[in-house]
């Protein structure tokens, strides 16, 4: 299995809570998986323990073979080969739309790191705003380079957290649809964090739903659909055991 996440603890230090609450689940190579829970349920923790930016309590966690942490392994962020999409786009206002993409990458020529820049560009659809500065783009455009830039190194994974929330709505149902198939025609590995159904619906191959700091389920948009665990005796039962597999 690409991605094995299994019996991931964590809590706050002088936090009572625990936030994320004996996390397990697994992600296969190109899958895209929606995290959906409400405001505070562990959303954003799970993206910065899966990115090295906490430390968990317990747990192991695997991206292709490699330990990302398990007993006293602690892979380091920038060695996890992980890229970041957030909701701000942390996009550098006075870098030219190429100069923000070209800053992802290191460790190749001038003209290899051209050329990704300008394939990472087309992938988004932003070939010819090249020049234009963060300013001069509209919030999907920004959106959309973030994620260039996120994916410019190729990433073995890209987590994306609430990415369309500064979005107005027809914008958001647009971008969504961007999305997902520029990360099914780069064949990229995703989890994508939000409290938002019908993003996670539209965008997900699997949702994983949290409640509290608890995986509640995991299953296909279709197996998940407005339905509660307790309006489908079984079901957590079911679509956990199967899907997991740890
Ligand atoms: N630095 C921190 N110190 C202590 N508690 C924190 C810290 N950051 C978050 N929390 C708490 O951990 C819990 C989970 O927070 P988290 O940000 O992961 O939730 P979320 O699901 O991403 O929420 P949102 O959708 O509002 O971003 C919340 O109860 C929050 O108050």
């Amino acid at each position: 299995m690409f991605m094995v996440i299994k019996n991931l603890q964590f809590s706050y230090p002088n936090s009572p809570l625990v936030t994320v609450d004996d996390f397990s689940f697994t992600v296969e190579k190109g899958e895209v998986i929606s995290v959906l829970g409400r405001s505070g349920s562990g959303k954003s923790t799970l993206l910065r323990l899966i990115a090295g930016l906490e430390m968990p309590a317990g747990g192991s966690f695997t991206l292709n073979g490699k330990k990302m942490f398990c007993n006293k392994t602690f892979l380091q962020p920038e060695k996890r080969g992980i890229g970041m999409v957030f909701q701000d786009y942390a996009l550098f206002p006075h870098m030219s739309v190429k100069d923000n993409v070209l800053f992802g990458l290191s460790k190749m020529s001038r003209k290899d790191k051209n050329k990704r820049a300008e394939e990472v560009l087309e992938l988004v659809e932003l070939t010819g705003f090249e020049k234009r500065y963060p300013h001069q783009l509209s919030g999907g455009q920004q959106q959309r380079v973030a994620l260039a830039r996120a994916m410019a190194p190729e990433p073995e994974l890209i987590l994306l957290d609430e990415p369309f929330s500064n979005l107005d709505m027809d914008l958001q149902v647009k971008i969504r649809g961007d999305l997902r198939r520029i990360l099914k025609k780069a064949k990229t590995t995703a989890i994508f964090v939000t409290h938002n159904q019908n993003d996670a619906h539209a965008l997900a191959d699997r949702i994983v739903k949290i409640v509290d700091g608890k995986i509640d389920r995991i299953g296909r948009p279709c197996d998940l659909l407005g339905e509660s665990p307790t309006e489908i005796p079984g079901m957590i039962e079911i679509t956990y055991e199967e899907l997991i597999g740890v």
